[in-house]
C-alpha cells in the first residue's frame, strides 16, 4: 500500500444556491519519502487537495488515506491530532507567530509537537543561526519562509505540505527555499508535497500529479529528478 492514497476524492463547496466542485474525483498515490508536486493552474482544486491531504478540510465524498489509515471519516478532534502528529505545513504567506522571534516560532512548535530536535540545529539547517533573535518583521521574504520551513521541519513531521512555498519570493531566494526543502527530502525520510504552477519546478520532483478542472489530468513519474542548481526557470 502507498503511504498516500486519495480514492474519488470530491470536494464541494456550498454558497446559498452555488455549489463549486474543486474536486471532481481525484485519484492519486504517493510512496513514503517522495519528493512530489501538484501541478495544475490557478483555480484548479490544487489548494483544496492540499488541504485535504492534510486534514485541515474535510472531502466531500472518496477516501483520503495516509499511512494505512482513512482520515476521511475522522471527527474535528481527530483531525486535529492528526495534524499535530503527522504533518508540517508551509504557506505562501509563511504565517509566523509575529511577536515571536524566529526561534520562539521554531520553539513553539518543537513544544506543541512534543518534537525532540533542537531548536539552534534546525535554525542552522535552514540557514538562519544568525537570525534566532529577529522577530518576522525584521527578516526579508526568503528568511521568513525558511523560519516557516524550520518551524515546519522540527516538529519532525512525516509528511510536509507547502502552498506555494516561493510565490512570494524572488527568483534566486524562490530557488533557495526549493533547494531546502530537496535537501530535507533526501536528508530525512519525510513526504514532500509541494504546490506550483510552475511547471520547471517539476523537473525536480520524483512525482508530479497534474490538476486541471477539479480532476487529475496526467501523473509523471521521474527516475532521475534533477538538482535545483540545475533548473532554470
Ligand atoms: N472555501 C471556498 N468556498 C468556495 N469556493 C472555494 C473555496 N475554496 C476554493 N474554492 C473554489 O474551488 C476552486 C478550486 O480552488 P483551489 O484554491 O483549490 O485552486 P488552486 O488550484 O489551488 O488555485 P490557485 O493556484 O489559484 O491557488 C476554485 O474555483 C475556488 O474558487
Amino acid at each position: 500500500m502507498s503511504y498516500i492514497e486519495l480514492n474519488d476524492v470530491v470536494k464541494e463547496y456550498k454558497s446559498g444556491e452555488i455549489v463549486t466542485r474543486a474536486n471532481d474525483g481525484v485519484t492519486f498515490t504517493i510512496e513514503s519519502g517522495e519528493f512530489a508536486v501538484i501541478l495544475g493552474p490557478s483555480g484548479a482544486g490544487k489548494s483544496t487537495t492540499l488541504n485535504i491531504l492534510g486534514g485541515m478540510d474535510k472531502a466531500t465524498s472518496g477516501e483520503v488515506i495516509i499511512a494505512e489509515k482513512d482520515i476521511s471519516d475522522y471527527s474535528d478532534k481527530e483531525l486535529t491530532t492528526f495534524r499535530r502528529n503527522n504533518i508540517g505545513f508551509v504557506f505562501q504567506n509563511y504565517n509566523l507567530v509575529p511577536n515571536l522571534t524566529a526561534k520562539e516560532n521554531v520553539e513553539l512548535s518543537i513544544q506543541i509537537s512534543n518534537s525532540d530536535a533542537d531548536v539552534m540545529d534546525v535554525l542552522k539547517q535552514c540557514g538562519l543561526d544568525q537570525r534566532a533573535d529577529n522577530f518576522p518583521a525584521q527578516l526579508s521574504g526568503g528568511e521568513q519562509q525558511r523560519v516557516s520551513i524550520a518551524r515546519a521541519i522540527a516538529s519532525k513531521p512525516k509528511l510536509l505540505l507547502a502552498d506555494e512555498p516561493t510565490g512570494a519570493l524572488d527568483y534566486e531566494t524562490g530557488k533557495q527555499i526549493l533547494k531546502l526543502l530537496q535537501d530535507t527530502s533526501r536528508n530525512t525520510d519525510t513526504t514532500i508535497v509541494v504546490i506550483t504552477h510552475n511547471t520547471t519546478i517539476s523537473e525536480m520532483a520524483d512525482r508530479v500529479i497534474k490538476i486541471r478542472n477539479g480532476k487529475v489530468d496526467d501523473i509523471v513519474i521521474n527516475d532521475t529528478p534533477l538538482k535545483v542548481d540545475e533548473i532554470k526557470w
